[in-house]
């Protein structure tokens, strides 16, 4: 049975448009959709790892205006704890490290993209808000 990973994610709001992000070729999941972030280091805090995997991979500043449910999904070859926040973009130019690309788009375009299957629920409770 494979092990846990803890990853947290972020649901970023800029200019009323969500951020997204395109995994590349190279990672796990390539080419599939998701909310930038990454795995929660030895004694971080949820908060403190999303903050610092956005400015990592993204390049940007945010602030964390809410959490979500967290969504565990078991990928076969390995299990995923996916906590995702709701976050508003602060400052920064967005300039990607490790992704193939992004896009800002509207609500009603976020259910048109291939996401990694363990964003889909989050998705589904992002368009249930009221924001
Ligand atoms: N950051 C992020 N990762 C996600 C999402 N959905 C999802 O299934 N994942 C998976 O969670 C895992 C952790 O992501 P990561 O970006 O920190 O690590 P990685 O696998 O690219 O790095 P690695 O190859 O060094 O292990 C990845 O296997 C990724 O496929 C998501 O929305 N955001």
């Amino acid at each position: 049975m494979s092990k846990i990973i803890n990853v947290t994610c972020a649901i970023i709001l800029k200019d009323k448009k969500i951020l997204v992000a395109q995994r590349s070729e190279k990672m796990k999941l390539p080419l599939k959709w998701e909310f930038p972030g990454g795995k929660l280091e030895f004694n971080e805090n949820e908060t403190d790892c999303i903050k610092r995997e956005i400015k990592e991979e993204i390049n940007i500043n945010i602030e964390i205006l809410q959490k979500l449910s967290n969504n565990i999904h078991d990928y076969g070859t390995f299990k995923i704890n996916l906590i995702p926040f709701l976050v508003q973009y602060i400052s920064g130019e967005i300039k990607l490290a490790e992704h193939k690309d992004y896009r800002l788009l509207e609500r009603s375009q976020l259910s048109n993209l291939d996401w990694a299957e363990a964003d889909l629920p989050i998705v589904e409770e992002f368009l249930k808000l009221e924001i």
